[in-house]
């Protein structure tokens, strides 16, 4: 895995640096620093105790958990919360409980999200009268088929 220097302050020493549970992993995991409990359906922003200085050319996006959202239904808000390269606050996390009849209880130093850090660049929009064609056109929006069908509906449309 290519690896890139981020500067990182720990706003609350009681937290662990960030780190990659296996090599490969994309995300670092991310943890709160607060015990909250977060009814059904509701939503709370915590904090991480972290503060970063990403090089310019990189940004920082804060996922959910696969683990908590396929248990709890625990997931992130923005999901993924966009850290710019120039932000030196805290990085918070807006969780939600997505499960409908049950609260979540997150205690302090439960790992909740994880960040990935990415290189990204700045387009530089030019305007045209004309984008040229290409094979999709401006068919989007479940174009292609194969999308899921509402209760009592026909999985895939028919041609008759
Ligand atoms: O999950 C997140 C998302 C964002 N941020 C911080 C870092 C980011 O650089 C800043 C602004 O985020 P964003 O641009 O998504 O929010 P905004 O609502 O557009 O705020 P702003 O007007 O400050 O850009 O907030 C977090 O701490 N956690
Ligand atoms: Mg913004």
């Amino acid at each position: 895995m290519p690896t890139v220097e981020v500067l990182l302050r720990r706003l609350d020493p009681g937290i662990p640096v960030p780190s990659y549970a296996k090599p490969g992993d994309a995300g670092a995991d991310l943890v709160t620093t607060t015990d909250v409990r977060i009814p059904p359906g509701e939503r709370a922003t915590v904090g991480t105790g972290l503060a970063i200085a990403l090089p310019d050319g990189y940004a920082g996006f804060v996922h959910p958990r696969s683990g908590l959202a396929a248990r709890v239904g625990l997931s992130v808000v923005n999901t993924p919360g966009t850290i710019d390269s120039g932000y030196r606050g805290e990085i918070k996390i807006c969780l939600v409980n997505h499960d409908l009849r049950d609260a979540i209880e997150l205690h302090r130093g439960d790992r909740i999200a994880q960040l990935v850090v990415q290189r990204v660049e700045h387009a530089i929009f030019r305007e045209v009268t004309d984008l040229g064609g290409s094979h999709r056109g401006d068919g989007g929006y479940g174009s292609t088929g194969g999308h899921a069908a509402l209760t009592g509906a026909p999985a895939y449309e028919t041609e008759d």
